[in-house]
């Protein structure tokens, strides 16, 4: 028999994640078009989370904010509340860490079982079914639900009790804040200093400056391509909650404070509907 499998948040992440997954999926969105493409593969629409949360066995989130996890989880109608005994919630927003261990705490109480499982590998990984996993939670329940992670996924690690995984997740942002910063800043220079800009990309991708955002990101940047990969907003959201982490643990961070500066001071309108590669228009 196929499990019954549910997808609550099918944006950028969730829509393409949830194709990956094998059984009878059942998928809630705030907005019912953005499930449209699943539906039409054969998804169940639920009307609500309680829709969902009657039918599946394993529940997988990927939402916006911590606000939205707070109100999916614990709020009035949430999962936790309809949710049953022997459920496991598998949250895939990039979230708090506190937050993570508040629900894995309320859910125990009901004998429903929460892990955070964030992903790295952006809108690229999503779609292709690659994206790193990072798991916090209890092991035993990690070990039963890792093929489903395994199925989007082309890296599935574990790394101790809630919020081990969002805490890993602030990890890769605080790499990606800064080399964000030097990626638009290599381009502006190469531009300054009259280059073939595109040629330059090529041949310093293939080097030590190699990275994802440098294969992916800057030919957007280059192309003038803004489109949300990545939005800005949920980039400051991340930076925010790693800055307000460090503080918890007493240490600094400069150079994601300074990355954290240079992306808020983005015009509104950017910060609200770009993709992360928009840093570019601060400099060219
Ligand atoms: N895009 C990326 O490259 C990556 C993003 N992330 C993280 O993953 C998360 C999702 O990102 P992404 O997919 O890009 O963002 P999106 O905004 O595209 O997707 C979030 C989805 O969650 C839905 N949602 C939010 N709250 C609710 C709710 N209460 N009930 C039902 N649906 C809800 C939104 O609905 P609606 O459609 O109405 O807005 C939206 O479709 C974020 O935390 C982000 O930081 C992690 C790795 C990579
Ligand atoms: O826009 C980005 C960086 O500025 C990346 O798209 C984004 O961070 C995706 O990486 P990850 O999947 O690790 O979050």
């Amino acid at each position: 028999m196929k499990m019954k499998i549910g997808f609550i948040g099918t944006g950028v992440m969730g829509a393409s994640m949830a194709k990956f997954l094998e059984g009878e999926l059942y998928v809630f969105n705030r907005t019912k078009l953005k499930a449209q493409e699943l539906i039409e593969d054969g998804a169940v629409w639920c009307e609500n989370p309680r829709e969902v949360a009657e039918q599946a066995e394993v529940i997988f989130t990927m939402l916006g904010y911590p606000d939205d996890v707070r109100q999916m989880y614990l709020g009035e109608d949430g999962l936790i509340e309809y949710g049953r005994q022997g459920q496991v919630l598998i949250d895939c927003t990039t979230s708090s860490p506190e937050l993570a261990s508040e629900i894995a705490r309320a859910a125990e109480e009901k004998g429903i079982f929460v892990l955070d499982a964030p992903v790295s590998g952006g809108d690229v990984g999503a779609q292709n079914g690659t994206l790193s996993t990072m798991v916090g939670g209890a092991q035993e329940v990690f070990y039963r639900v890792e093929p489903l992670l395994q199925s989007f996924s082309n890296s599935v690690s574990y790394f101790g009790p809630a919020g081990s995984g969002q805490h890993t997740k602030m990890a890769n942002q605080i790499a990606i804040a800064s080399g964000m910063i030097g990626v638009a800043e290599s381009l502006y220079y190469a531009k300054s200093a009259g280059l073939d800009v595109e040629r330059v990309l090529e041949t310093i991708s293939k080097g030590a400056a190699g990275s994802w955002s440098l294969s992916n990101l800057a030919p957007r940047m280059l192309s003038g391509d803004f489109k949300p990969g990545f939005y800005t907003h949920h980039f400051l959201k991340d930076m925010k909650i790693v800055l307000g982490e460090a503080e918890k643990m007493g240490i600094q961070l400069p150079g994601l404070q300074l990355a954290y500066e240079l992306y808020n001071d983005l015009s509104d309108e950017q910060k609200k509907n770009d993709g992360t590669q928009t840093i570019i228009n601060r400099y060219i």
